[in-house]
């Protein structure tokens, strides 16, 4: 095993992710930032420093468990002070296992202002995958907005709300066509067709394939908001892994993926090498007002320039419940996967609600929106900073009168910083309960992404979870996973064993949804927790402290 060294620099520059020019933030100059790729087993360093003038850094390994090492997971408030301006912060952590991950900022929105990179993870030498591929390629996949982050960040905890609306364009590796489409004649907008030279920072990454080959796509979502779906013309996929854990192999014509979820699937080039392909990705899940990302899939026999001259695939309708959820429920774990516990230890169940609270528009779980506190939970928690954060333990469960179907009758929340203290190595069962948002007859998906651990995900249902539904649990061979998606007025369910000391964020995905107070915080083993370094507790109460 190595140990892979980086030198980072963040800061905000110019770009034009979808050929029109806006600020974007960069990791020594490059927006997304650059990928690491690494071996199973492998150290990687970081030494970050945060060249941003008036803001604070950090950087989250989405998908890495940080065994041992929970001062290295890069959330703000939670796992370490934020990086000053100014000031480098060394993240040293082991990849300990092979798969598709990223990594993107954690502090505020700077994960829609575009700090975000892909992390690769390959078998350790002398191990093999289970199943083959000839090649591979990245598919690091986010939505972005024209206005500043610092806008849509003030729009959001102003009252009255303003809501950031959806994105003006879908990115395929930082590349997305605002002005133009590459499709233009197949859309039913005016918009004028692209022309690129070829070296244009928002040209299309052509995917080149040679015939008759089996290629794995790796496939990550850091979307602010999207769920998307993609699909490449004439060509099915086969699904061989999720979120870092083997998938029994499935094959599908499209695939949807939520923010905070990756894929790998395998492709088959057995079409005509004489004709390109579209490669589209459109969005799922709310009412699309953005266009469809395209790429190509350029067959050797075939100049890359020359487009596919037939439709891209279509998006299924953005409210095709029944589509995502047959996509959904047909993952489960390849066979020889570690299973999990037969019974838990603890269950939490976490009723999802859209709210207000003084005028100002939240979201809540259990009815607490999450406030971070000044000081970070690992090192207050660790250090038994009494002061630190609300005393107060938010509930396991909620009011069983509430009728997730209606807008609730008070709509009103609290708001807090409560932790859920969870006893090292026991089994929870954490149920994720949707409901009505504030308007009529309206439930959004969410994707609830956990720090610190993989997930098993034991079911989905259909209005409110009762007693009994545990019945209907996948104990044989549900997908391992760090992120899993609640369908509107659905519920579904998730079982880990809390075996990793420190405080973890457990929390939806969408990233205005976190700002706004939708997460839980979970502290697990603080007596166990190692030696933290000084510079994660350099502020707040812990700002002097010493272990
Ligand atoms: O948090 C959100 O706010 C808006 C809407 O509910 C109010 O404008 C929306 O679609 C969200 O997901």
């Amino acid at each position: 095993a190595k140990v892979r060294h980086f030198k980072w620099e963040v800061e905000y520059m110019y770009g034009a992710p979808d050929c029109q020019e806006h600020v974007v933030m960069g990791i020594n100059g490059q927006f997304p930032g650059p990928t690491i790729r690494a071996k199973a087993g492998d150290t990687i360093v970081v030494d970050l420093t945060n060249k941003l003038h008036t803001e604070g850094v950090v950087i989250h390994w989405h998908g890495i468990r940080q065994l041992g090492t929970p001062w290295a997971d890069g959330t703000a408030s939670i796992s370490q002070c934020a990086i000053n301006p100014g000031e480098t912060f060394e993240y040293r952590f082991k990849v300990d296992r092979p798969g598709t991950y990223f990594y993107h900022g954690h502090y505020g929105m700077q994960r829609s202002a575009g700090l975000y990179g892909s992390l690769i993870v390959d078998m350790a030498d002398g191990e093999k995958e289970p199943f083959h591929y000839d090649a591979e390629f990245n598919l690091l996949l986010s939505d972005w907005w024209h206005k500043s982050v610092h806008e849509q960040e003030v729009g959001l905890s102003s009252n009255p709300f303003r809501w950031i609306g959806e994105p003006q364009s879908l990115l395929i590796n930082g590349r997305g066509q605002y002005n133009c489409s590459l499709a233009a004649k197949f859309s039913n907008s005016s918009i004028s067709q692209c022309k690129f030279e070829g070296n244009e920072k928002c040209a299309p990454q052509v995917l080149k394939v040679r015939p008759n080959k089996t290629y794995r796509l790796r496939i990550a979502s850091t979307t602010a908001l999207a769920s998307l779906n993609l699909a490449i013309e004439g060509h099915k996929m086969v699904v061989v892994e999720a979120d870092g854990n083997h998938v029994q192999p499935f094959a599908v014509n499209d695939l949807d993926i939520y923010s905070g979820e990756s894929y790998s699937v395998l492709l088959k080039t057995d079409q005509n090498p004489y004709k390109n392909y579209w490669v589209s990705i459109g969005v799922r899940g709310r009412d699309p007002k953005t266009n469809q990302a395209l790429t190509l899939l350029s067959y050797s026999a075939t100049p890359a320039s020359k487009l596919s001259t037939t439709q891209p695939p279509v998006t299924p309708r953005w409210d095709d419940y029944n589509h995502s959820k047959a996509f959904t429920k047909g993952i489960y774990a390849l066979m020889g996967s570690p299973q999990p516990p037969k019974t838990y230890d603890r269950r939490i169940i976490l009723l999802n609600t859209q709210n207000r609270l003084n005028g100002f528009v939240k979201w809540a779980i259990n009815n607490v929106s999450l406030v971070l506190p000044s000081t970070p939970y690992l090192g207050s928690i660790k250090f038994g900073l009494n002061n630190a954060f609300d005393r107060k333990t938010p509930p396991d469960n909620y009011d069983s009168s509430y009728d997730i179907m209606k807008p609730a009758p008070n709509q009103n929340t609290t708001q807090g910083s409560g932790v859920y203290t969870i006893t090292l190595n026991t089994t929870v069962d954490v149920i994720l309960q949707n409901a009505n948002a504030l308007a009529k007859d309206v439930s959004e998906i969410h994707p609830w992404h956990l720090h610190g651990h993989d997930f098993w995900v034991l079911g989905y249902g259909e209005g409110k979870f009762k007693n009994g539904d545990e019945k209907t649990f996948n104990l044989k061979n549900p997908p391992l996973r760090n992120t899993a998606v609640i369908f509107p007025f659905g519920w579904t369910a998730l079982r880990f064993v809390a075996d990793n000391p420190g405080v973890w964020a457990f929390h939806c995905h969408i990233e205005p949804h976190l700002h706004m107070g939708m997460g839980v915080i979970f502290a697990q083993g603080a007596h166990r927790v190692g030696q933290i370094p000084k510079e994660a507790l350099a502020c707040g109460l812990t700002g002097n402290k010493q272990n």
